[in-house]
């Protein structure tokens, strides 16, 4: 087995946390909050108490962009705030996984992937993605009825074609986002979970092959196969590096209800879990986002409910057995 473990399996066992208090990329206030509800409930002990060497140094802080210098660029809001921080989380994840490090990150909204994404493909640069949401967060410029960037993190990990309407813009949206090299392939990416998706984002799905298992698969094959669906087509040979995305909101809203864009009809407790036990499973994790934990949402136990399943998510996929 040693010969053949991938590089990046080697070496201690050391997850280092990522904490984003960011929200720019929706409205809400609140999910700025999120990795800091994750933390105080007690996560890095627990990571610890699984035999990992945890990192944790507080969280980041982001220097804000005020709104009257972030100026709407087409739809696209807090345009230059979002890039900024999600190219700052890459430097960060990069780093950590270039050492052999786990990078846990912890939003923080689902724009940070943009950044969580980038880092992983700059340190391996063949790693798939399985992204777990109730939405697909692939609208461009073009597609974004909100303007949301949370939204649309997707579609510039692929290089989509952003186009809102003028060329001016265009060019705008372009060079604030050019740090993002389009390094993830459509082949290279799988959705689980998803059951709120806009028309346009269907058609982008469509038109690039993208490969996705909506609550009516996991409805008609079990999540069992439903993973094994996925990887299979993500991971044919499990050799791949696997970045995992997991957008708290994938849950149903009765088991994970602090959040800013509920769907009813999501995940179980024990699906959810069971997509971060099976990926564990792959030996092949070298990166996983927790995202879109709101805890100025909902009365205080959802809150605590909410927080409580995220951190057991992570442990999940970080190796906790039921046995
Ligand atoms: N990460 C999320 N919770 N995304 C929700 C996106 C909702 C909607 N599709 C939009 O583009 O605005
Ligand atoms: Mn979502
Ligand atoms: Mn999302």
């Amino acid at each position: 087995m040693s010969d053949i473990t991938p590089k990046f399996l080697q070496g201690p066992k050391t997850a280092s946390i990522v904490g984003c208090p960011f929200s720019g990329g929706q409205p809400k206030v609140g999910v700025d909050k999120g990795p800091i509800h994750l933390v105080e409930a007690g996560l890095v002990q627990q990571l610890e108490g699984l035999g990992w060497k945890v990192n944790f140094d507080g969280h980041h802080q982001f220097e804000e962009i005020s709104a009257k210098e972030d100026p709407v660029i087409g739809k696209l809001k807090n345009p230059r705030y979002v890039s900024k921080v999600s190219q700052e989380v890459a430097k960060a994840v990069g780093g950590h996984a270039k050492k052999g490090e786990l990078p846990v990150t912890l939003g923080g909204d689902h724009s940070l992937a943009m950044g969580t994404i980038s880092g992983t493909l700059d340190a391996h640069p063949n790693a798939c993605v399985i992204w777990i949401d109730a939405h697909a967060d692939i609208n461009t410029a073009e597609s974004t009825d909100s303007g949301n960037i949370h939204g649309m993190p997707v579609s510039f990990l692929l290089g989509l074609p952003q186009h809102s309407g003028s060329s001016q813009s265009d060019t705008h949206i372009q060079s604030t986002f050019s740090w993002i090299k389009p390094l993830l392939k459509p082949s290279r990416i799988v959705y689980i979970g998803l059951r709120d998706v806009d028309a346009g984002e269907k058609r982008i799905l469509k038109q690039n092959g993208i490969k996705a298992f909506s609550m009516h698969e996991v409805d008609k094959y079990g999540i069992g196969k439903v993973v094994e669906m996925a990887l299979d087509h993500v991971n044919p040979n499990r050799d791949l590096p696997i970045h995992l995305s997991f957008d708290v909101d994938a849950l149903d809203p009765s088991v994970a209800p602090s959040t800013g864009t509920p769907v009813r009809g999501g995940l179980t407790f024990r699906e959810g879990h069971y997509i971060c036990e099976a990926v564990w499973e792959t030996g092949l994790l070298v990166a996983l986002d927790l995202m879109e934990v709101n805890p100025s949402l909902e009365d205080e136990s959802s809150v605590r409910q909410t927080v409580a399943v995220g951190c057991s998510l992570v442990r999940s996929a970080l190796g906790e057995t039921l046995l």
